[in-house]
């Protein structure tokens, strides 16, 4: 594997036709009923047999399903680690991250691809890659597993585009580990499979590798209880010294991809701590042993400098009376016996003495090879803190600084995640970290990613699970203050602090990794200034006050949700207990997270505020407000008339003050506010909107109308900026889109500018959804014969699309077209790394964007700096955001235009 990684020189040479993808976008439009096979191919790249490939289903359809009958090589879905303690999992399942494909969505793909011509086609097939472990010596609960969901087949959601002809005889699972040898046999016999061994140091660099390079925050720093994430410089990240503690050690320096040795290893490891740890203490698992060292004093057992220099220092040689003299040197005492030290010290001093040993060994080979950058990985360390502490403060020690400790969130899965890559035909080398998006399911903070038992198979089990969870009377309760962390500097660590270990059934250590959702289609927003300096979050949660306001506030609003949810979903019993479900599985998260911050990656107040989303989809309530959002639509469409011809009857200037006035006030409809759900229970929306748009009192709390006026008008010797096309990026439903933004854009079109309204792909509370706006845009369209146009224009009047279908969508009116695409998230919140296609594509020939609302443009984005002009507008609903962002309050409004930024040079 090693020199197959090497001879990557055409990595990007990926043309069509030599994907792995079924659905090439670029072959579609030629793709007969029956292919050829005949298309060239690079031989490191999937081979798949197209002969005879058919196209099931509409041929109109952008992404038919293709069966391809001849196609023998499976497409596998497992690659297996089997180590000497664990047994590590890597799974795939395909799934594409759906939202229906109807006329406006096609309209607007081809009308973007026309102006944009070489859309790129995706090498790689949207789904998700799952990481699982079980214990070797229950390998047969690990095969139940993979027998259960057929992930030796491909799948129990066997996808119809494989060939389904192929027997057990020919599956070939790739394997790396010594049990990939060891086990093969049963392997053979118990699931029929044949395994194809791959080098366990190839596939632990490869790991290592692909983990560095594609995920954003995979890397970081342990310090005195911290976590603190580093970004990898891509084009400086070799060489580096990969230390994977498992059941025993390797070395590994690392130079490139497949360019490696591995330069020394120790046989005190992972397996040494387990087995003599089991052997001293009696505990019956490894949690348990890792329990046990938190509430343990190891200087009962380990002999101290100041047990040998009565109390005092060895200050020469700055070794403080703290430090570990001799690990166990004082069990030496003839007079006791095992059963007189308790088993709580001896594990914490074995952990200790271990960690420090392997710190050292490794700052030794660091030393050696003149490295700087040490990354640990293996299940030894099972994300636990004080053994990340013991070994950073040993290469911090002996180094002098000179060298850093890092670890990796996928610390075990290296192995796997290798073995997985070396299918050769996933082409996942080619995902970038803005293609990955990591959830956390409901089970993430209970079972702290391990596997308890049977897979949960459906929605009712895991509510089921979820009951039987909380009837065991297993506490879940709101956000708890967190623990100060316990460690102090210089050679002495005091007793590690107990963390809190109400959540998980194996309380001890903390563990969680996401699954990790692949989706090909999204991209980094073209017009970000400096995207890798981009940050979406203004609010650093790492400030330990502010995350517990947000998880406070977030709890809070819970029953509210709740309610909400239930009752879009019609109240019957089954949603009751969905709800029920959903808000204990989202306060768990809520809690582990207060414990620990750091526990689902480098966190922002956006990852909290899409967590809940996602975790109310995982409870199958796909849209928590959309009785409100109907209704708000259509009282605020009653009203559009009148709002509209009081605008036409202003001149220019007080038209477009009234306009973003009214933007600003609209934005009060935000049923993601506390403030906000209490205002509505005193009013009808029309009255609030009123009230609302009375307080506007200007000046604004950050107030750029002016600049923006003349950007738009002009004055004096200033031209009026024309511009061609504005992406406006809108929030809530309502009055927020239909009396605020859409009056806005009707403005902007009404002066030649195109509109794009970009709008969320799922709901995330009331905000508007993109496949919601064509109907709204329709009903204004009856009022308004700007907005008619436009909207016939840009495709969004299905009636008009007939006409125009032919010819490409050429404009057959003399209008500038309004059209819609979605953002490509479902979150209150946007992160401009990961954005659909259709906005990429849609963003090149802009050059104005507005971005509205709390969410997009205050939490997220806020200091986003782009190569066009901006305008942000919102009005703040929170009083503490008020005050830390503006030194302001509740209610105050936002107007911040940014005029266009160069490019940074290195972009
Ligand atoms: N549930 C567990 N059971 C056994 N060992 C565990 C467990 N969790 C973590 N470990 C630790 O992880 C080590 C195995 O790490 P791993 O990276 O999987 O190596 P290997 O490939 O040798 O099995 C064990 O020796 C032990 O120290
Ligand atoms: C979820 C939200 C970001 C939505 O705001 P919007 O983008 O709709 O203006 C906002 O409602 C919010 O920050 N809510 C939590 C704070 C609070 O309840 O005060
Ligand atoms: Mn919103």
């Amino acid at each position: 594997m090693a020199s197959d990684l090497d001879n990557n020189d055409h990595d990007h040479e990926y043309g069509e036709g030599e994907t792995f993808n079924l659905i090439n976008k670029e072959e579609e439009k030629e793709m007969p009923s029956t292919a050829t096979n005949s298309m060239h191919r690079s031989s490191s790249r999937p081979q798949l047999d197209l002969s005879r490939a058919a196209i099931q289903g509409d041929f109109e359809d952008r992404n038919p399903i293709i069966l391809l009958p001849n196609q023998s090589d499976d497409i596998s879905h497992l690659a297996l680690d089997i180590g000497g303690s664990l047994i590590k999992l890597v799974y795939f399942s395909r799934h594409e991250e759906h939202s229906p494909d109807d006329k406006r969505k096609r309209s607007m793909k081809k009308r973007f691809e026309i102006s944009n011509g070489n859309r790129r086609s995706y090498p790689v097939l949207g789904g998700r890659l799952h990481f699982v472990k079980f214990e070797t010596r229950k390998l047969n609960e690990c095969l139940d597993f993979i027998s259960s969901k057929q992930l030796h087949r491909g799948g129990s959601d066997s996808p119809s585009w494989r060939s389904g002809s192929s027997s057990d005889e020919d599956i070939v699972i790739k394997a790396t580990g010594g049990g990939a040898y060891k086990f093969a046999d049963v392997l053979k016999e118990r699931l029929g499979v044949s395994l194809d061994k791959e080098d366990e140091m190839d596939c632990l660099v490869a790991g290592a590798n692909f983990l560095l390079k594609a995920i954003r925050h995979e890397a970081f720093t342990h310090k005195d209880g911290q976590k603190e994430f580093v970004q990898i410089d891509h084009n400086d990240l070799f060489p580096y010294l990969l230390v994977n503690i498992g059941s025993g050690v390797s070395i590994i320096k690392v130079d490139g991809d497949g360019k490696f040795e591995r330069v020394s290893g120790t046989n005190v490891g992972g397996g040494t701590f387990w087995g003599l740890g089991r052997l001293l203490t009696k505990c019956k698992s490894f949690d348990e042993l890792l329990e046990l060292s938190q509430h343990g004093d190891n200087s009962n057992v380990d002999m101290l400098v100041g047990d040998i220099y009565g109390g005092m220092d060895y200050s020469k040689f700055g070794l403080s009376a703290s430090t570990i003299a001799s690990s166990f040197g004082k069990t030496t005492s003839e007079s006791k016996e095992l059963s007189d030290y308790r088993p709580e010290d001896i594990s914490l001093s074995l952990l200790r003495m271990i960690s420090y040993n392997i710190g050292q060994i490794s700052y030794l080979n660091a030393l050696r090879y003149g490295l700087k950058k040490i990354f640990f990985g293996g299940f030894f360390i099972r994300g636990h803190a004080y053994t990340m502490d013991t070994i950073s403060f040993a290469v911090h020690f002996w180094s002098k600084g000179q060298a850093q400790a890092m670890f990796l969130r996928h610390e075990g899965f290296l192995g796997a995640l290798g073995a997985f890559m070396s299918y050769e035909k996933h082409g996942l080398d080619y995902l970038r970290a803005h293609q990955l998006v990591e959830r956390f399911p409901m089970g993430a903070p209970y079972v702290g990613g391990s596997i308890h038992g049977p897979p949960l198979v459906n929605l009712n089990e895991k509510i089921s699970w979820m009951e039987k969870f909380v009837q065991k009377g297993t506490q879940i309760t709101a956000p708890v203050p967190m623990a100060p962390p316990g460690t102090t500097g210089m050679g002495g660590f005091e007793r590690p602090s107990s963390r809190g270990n109400i959540l998980r059934s194996d309380s001890s250590a903390s563990f969680s990794l996401g699954v990790l959702h692949l989706v090909p289609t999204l991209e980094v927003f073209p017009l970000l200034a400096d995207p890798k300096m981009y940050e979406p979050n203004t609010i650093d949660l790492s400030d330990h006050g502010e995350l517990e306001y947000w998880l406070t506030v977030l709890s809070e609003h819970l029953p509210d949700l709740v309610d909400k949810a239930v009752a879009s979903e019609g109240g019957t019993d089954d949603a009751k207990r969905r709800g029920d479900a959903f808000a204990h599985a989202f306060s768990a998260h809520l809690a582990r997270l207060m414990e620990e911050p750091a526990a689902y990656g480098k966190l922002g107040l956006a990852n909290l505020l899409e967590l809940r989303e996602e975790c109310l989809r995982e409870f199958q309530f796909m849209d928590a407000y959309i009785t409100i959002k109907q209704r708000e639509n259509e009282a605020s469409l009653a009203v559009l008339p009148d709002l509209l011809m009081e605008l036409d009857s202003m001149n220019e200037e007080d038209r477009l003050l009234a306009l973003i006035e009214g933007v600003l006030a609209a934005n009060i409809f935000d049923w993601g506010s506390r403030a906000c759900v209490d205002l509505y229970h005193k009013g009808t929306i029309i009255e609030i909107y009123r009230m609302s748009r009375k307080k506007m009192q200007r000046p604004w709390r950050v107030d750029d109308f002016d600049i923006f006026k003349k950007r738009i008008l002009g004055s004096g010797d200033d031209k009026a900026q024309q511009y061609k096309r504005a992406l406006l990026f809108v929030d809530n439903s309502g009055a927020d889109v239909v009396l605020g933004m859409l009056p806005l854009a009707r403005e902007l079109l009404r002066r030649g500018t195109e509109v794009v309204l970009v709008a969320n792909s799922l709901p995330a509370i009331n905000d508007v959804t993109a496949n919601e706006l064509p109907e709204i845009v329709a009903e204004a369209a009856k009022h308004c014969d700007i907005i008619r146009k436009a909207a016939e224009a840009g495709g969004l009047l299905l009636d008009a699309m007939v006409s125009i279908k032919d010819d490409g969508l050429k404009n057959h009116s003399a209008s500038v077209a309004l059209m819609v695409v979605e953002n490509g998230c479902g979150s209150p919140c946007l992160d401009l790394r990961q954005v659909s296609s259709d906005l990429a594509a849609a963003a090149k020939d802009a050059d104005l964007i507005i971005l509205e609302g709390m969410g997009r443009s205050l939490h997220t984005n806020l200091n986003a700096q782009f190569r066009c002009d901006a305008l942000k507008l919102a009005m703040v609903k929170n009083q503490r955001l008020a005050e830390k962002l503006f030194n302001g309050n509740i209610y105050d409004s936002i107007c911040r235009f940014e005029p266009g930024k160069e490019p940074s040079a290195d972009n």
